[in-house]
Parts: structure tokens; sequence; C-alpha cells
């Protein structure tokens, strides 16, 4: 993928998001990994639903901008560090949806996901009859040290899904293309909403 398709890519994600409400305020971040290594990522601090091309802006596979004056996503380390232990993920989104926060500060270690039809976008098959365990880490500003937490838990869960919670701030998804990310957030979501709704129904 060129920087320039990744950059319409990216654009295009910011503004499907917003439209569902993941994106509030200046909120998330999104990336796509380029034909030769590097990585095309948000600027930090602007609103992902009103993107330019821009605001994409291209690092190398450490995180460092190749334009040393550009600032790009405060949480770039974390999707280095996807694109570092996945190969193959070629796209990553981070959105901060009601769903996802409130359920992350209830949870645990993870969120049980079991019997969704829409698990089929997960890996596993192609049933809906199984399960995956979405792990919930904690908030840190620092963000290399929350990357070095995530790497020891896949160290630990190498079958863990493609995505993670962090706690009451949101949601990492990613997919082999931005369209792949993207269908894996809408599942997610969904999912995610439904159990937020089943909640607040049980007494
Ligand atoms: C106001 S959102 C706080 C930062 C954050 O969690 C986020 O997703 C956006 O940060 P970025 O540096 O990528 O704009
Ligand atoms: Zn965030």
């Amino acid at each position: 993928m060129t920087f320039a398709e990744a950059a319409a890519a990216i654009v295009a994600a910011g503004r499907r998001m917003d439209a569902q409400g993941w994106v509030p305020a200046t909120a998330g971040n999104f990336s796509a990994r380029l034909a030769d290594g590097t990585i095309a990522v948000t600027r930090s601090g602007c609103h992902k639903g009103f993107l330019g091309t821009d605001d994409v802006i291209r690092v190398d596979a450490a995180g460092a901008p190749l334009d040393p004056g550009a600032r790009p996503s405060y949480e770039t380390l974390l999707h280095c560090g996807i694109y570092r232990r996945f190969p193959g993920a070629g796209a990553v989104l981070h959105g901060h949806s009601v769903a996802n926060t409130v359920l992350s500060r209830r949870a645990g270690s993870a969120i049980r996901l079991a019997g969704y039809e829409l698990l089929k976008a997960f890996p596993g098959g192609p049933t809906h009859d199984t399960a995956a365990d979405l792990p919930v880490v904690d908030n840190d500003q620092d963000i290399a040290r929350m990357q070095a937490g995530l790497d020891a838990l896949w160290d630990a869960t190498p079958d863990a899904p493609p995505g993670y919670l962090i706690r009451c701030h949101g949601v990492y998804v990613w997919g082999a293309d931005m369209d792949a990310a993207l269908m894996r957030l809408e599942a997610l979501e969904f999912m995610l909403l439904c159990e937020l709704e089943d909640g607040r129904r049980t007494p």
C-alpha cells in the first residue's frame, strides 16, 4: 500500500467512526502499514472525523516521524507494537465508544464474548458457537510501559483475539487491511453494546 492510498483509507475510516460516535472530541487514532515497513498514522490532537490527508504522518517501525517536525499520535507506540508482533496486521483502529469505555470500567482482565453470530468476524473458524476473551489492560500515560505490558500479555496468550480494551479509555482492533479492521471494529462494538444492554436489563 502506498502512502497516498493509506492516507485516503485513514481519512475515510475516521469519517465512518465519527458517524458512529466512536471518536468524540480528539479521541482515536488510526494507522496503516506501508509496503516499505513504515507506518501511516494520524496526527495527534485533531478531530478524527474531519481528517485531511495532511493529518496523516509517516513514521518508522519504531514510531519516529520521517519528518522530524511532525507530531504523530501520542499512542503511536501501540500501533507499532501491533505491527511488530503481528506480521499479518495491515491496519489498526483505536476508538473511544460509550460501550467499550463503560464495560472496561467494570471488567477484570478480560471480557468474554460468547455465542454471538458476529464472532465470525474474528479468527476461530466460521462458527458463532465459540468465545473470545477480549483482554482489558489498565490505562497508563506511559505508552511504552503499556506496550511492554501488552507484549507480556501476548507472550502468555498467543491465541488472544486481534483487539484489546484499555480501561476507561478505548479499544484497539487490527486487521489485514483497513476494510478488515473496520469490519472487526464494527463487529466488536456491536457485541460490546449487546453486553452493555444486557447488563442494564440484568438486576
Ligand atoms: C482527547 S483524547 C486523549 C488522547 C487519546 O486517548 C486519543 O485517542 C487521541 O490521541 P492522539 O494523540 O492520537 O490524538
Ligand atoms: Zn485514546
